[in-house]
Formats: structure tokens, C-alpha cells, sequence
């Protein structure tokens, strides 16, 4: 008990198996995120980033191993509003005519659960809807944005929630370059208050100067843990493709990564 103890994992997965029908994506995961760090999942197509993460927040069951999210076992944890997940490239529109703001207000009611929403919570997500730059819109239907701006709703909602934990599924997947700009700056602010980020990108791009760490997948396993390799924040490398499934653009390079 003599030694300073490191802080809290706020993730901590651990020799982490999943099988997704017949195949198995992750074979044997480790994945620790400090509090406070911002760590980048990086890899090929395929190499199971996103089964990854989204074993993270239980939506694919493991086939063994551990996950504990703020030093509690997955099964036991009840604390989602301290979570902010925002999955791959989704639409925020679903068929149904919503405003900007009505999404974003979606992501507050796992804080405010069956109580009537009060002044603090709309604070939270008219700052949701400032800080991904969307204020002027906040009225209008979803249905009308593009992808970029889509993307930044959708981040909108799980910041509504102000989580101490967000994590994102390729965010910059398919946006436009002025909302990459905006959703930088948004990253920015929430890593300068002291929120705990994992972000699953296919290259680290202009979030480069935010991450912290780069754990990197390969077929299912951990093939790189700790500072990002300078190669990955270019489109280093030839040879080493990493085509995009959304990507309406030529493929980027992802040198390391494949
Ligand atoms: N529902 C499913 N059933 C069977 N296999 C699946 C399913 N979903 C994904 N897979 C496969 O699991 C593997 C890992 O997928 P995953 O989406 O985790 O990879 P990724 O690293 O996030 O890839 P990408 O960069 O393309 O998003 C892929 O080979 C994929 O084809």
C-alpha cells in the first residue's frame, strides 16, 4: 500500500475474445484508457476496431475476458449518463421529423431520466448544439443536414449528457472538411475539461496533436500500445491501403496501419 497508486482505469478490457456469427473478430484484447487520456483505435478494415469499442459499452458480448468501465464490471454497470457514445457513421434522422434540438435533448434523458427537464439541462444541450457550432440551426429537421453536419448533431447528443467518457466511431468518417475543423475544436474543448476519450479512427488526421496514445489492431489483436507512430499521422507509407467504406473520396493511405 506504500506506492502511489496510478489513477483509475477508466476503461479496462482485458484479453477480451468476440465472435461475430461465425467469425471471430477479437482474439485476446487489453485496452486501458487512463482518465483524462485520449487514446486513438487504429487499424485496418476489418481488424475489429469498432467490435472493439462496442464491447466496451456491452453491445457485443464477449466470448471471454473482462471489461470494467470506472473500476466496474461491465454486468454490474448501471452509471450511462457517464458515457458518451457516438456510433459509426449513423443517420440522426431515422424516419421520424425531428429538430436539431430534439435530438441533441434525446441524449440528455439518461441524465434527467423520468424527471421533467430542468434549467441545467437546457443549458447542457443548447451548449451541445454551440459547441458543434449548430446553433443557428437548432430548429431545423435533421432531415435536411448533410453527412458532416449529421455527425456533428449526433456528437451534440452525447455531449448533452456531459459525459466523463466519450467515445467515438470514426467521427470524421465521410465529414466535410469545415465540420472536421468544428469537431476538432469540440474534441479540443471537452479533452481541456477533463473528459476520457476513445476514438476509433483509420488515421489520425487533424486530431493528431489531441491523442495521447494509439493502440493498434491487427486481425482481431493489439499489434502496437503507446504513443502514435509518427507514420500514421500522414498518409504515410505506399502500398498499405485503407479504403474506407463510407469514404466518397479516394482512398486514404494508412501506412502502419495494415
Ligand atoms: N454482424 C456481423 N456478422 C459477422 N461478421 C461481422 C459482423 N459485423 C462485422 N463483422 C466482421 O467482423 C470483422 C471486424 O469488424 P469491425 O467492424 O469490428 O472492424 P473495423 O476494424 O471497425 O473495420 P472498419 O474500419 O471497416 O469499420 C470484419 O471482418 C467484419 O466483416
Amino acid at each position: 500500500m506504500s506506492e502511489p497508486s496510478t489513477p483509475e482505469p477508466v476503461i479496462s478490457m482485458r484479453g477480451a475474445t468476440a465472435t461475430l456469427g461465425a467469425r471471430t473478430v477479437l482474439r485476446g484484447v487489453d485496452l486501458t484508457v487512463g482518465r483524462g487520456e485520449v487514446a486513438a483505435l487504429l487499424g485496418a478494415n476489418g481488424s475489429g476496431k469498432s467490435t472493439a469499442v462496442r464491447s466496451v459499452i456491452g453491445q457485443v458480448p464477449l466470448t471471454g475476458g473482462t471489461v470494467e468501465l470506472f473500476g466496474t464490471p461491465l454486468r454490474r454497470f448501471r452509471q450511462w449518463a457517464r458515457v458518451g457514445y457516438v456510433p459509426q457513421r449513423t443517420t440522426a434522422a431515422g424516419g421520424v421529423p425531428a429538430t436539431i434540438r430534439e435530438v441533441v435533448a434525446s441524449g440528455r434523458l439518461s441524465r434527467t431520466k423520468l424527471r421533467l427537464p430542468g434549467r441545467a439541462d437546457r443549458a447542457a444541450v443548447d451548449r451541445a448544439i454551440e459547441l458543434v457550432g449548430l446553433s443557428d440551426r437548432a430548429k431545423d429537421s435533421v432531415s435536411a443536414l448533410s453527412g458532416g453536419q449529421h455527425q456533428r448533431v449526433l456528437i451534440a447528443r452525447a455531449l448533452a449528457a456531459e459525459p466523463e467518457l466519450l467515445i467515438m466511431d470514426e467521427p470524421m468518417a465521410g465529414v466535410d472538411l469545415a465540420s472536421q475543423e468544428i469537431l476538432a475544436e469540440t474534441l479540443r474543448e471537452q479533452v481541456g475539461a477533463g473528459t476520457t476519450v476513445l476514438l476509433v479512427l483509420h488515421e489520425l488526421g487533424a486530431l493528431e496533436p489531441l491523442i495521447d496514445r494509439a493502440v493498434v489492431l491487427r486481425d482481431g489483436c493489439v499489434t502496437h500500445d503507446g504513443p502514435p507512430p509518427e507514420a500514421m499521422g500522414q498518409h504515410a507509407l505506399p502500398g498499405h491501403d485503407h479504403v474506407h467504406p463510407h469514404a466518397a473520396s479516394e482512398p486514404a493511405r494508412t501506412g502502419l496501419l495494415t
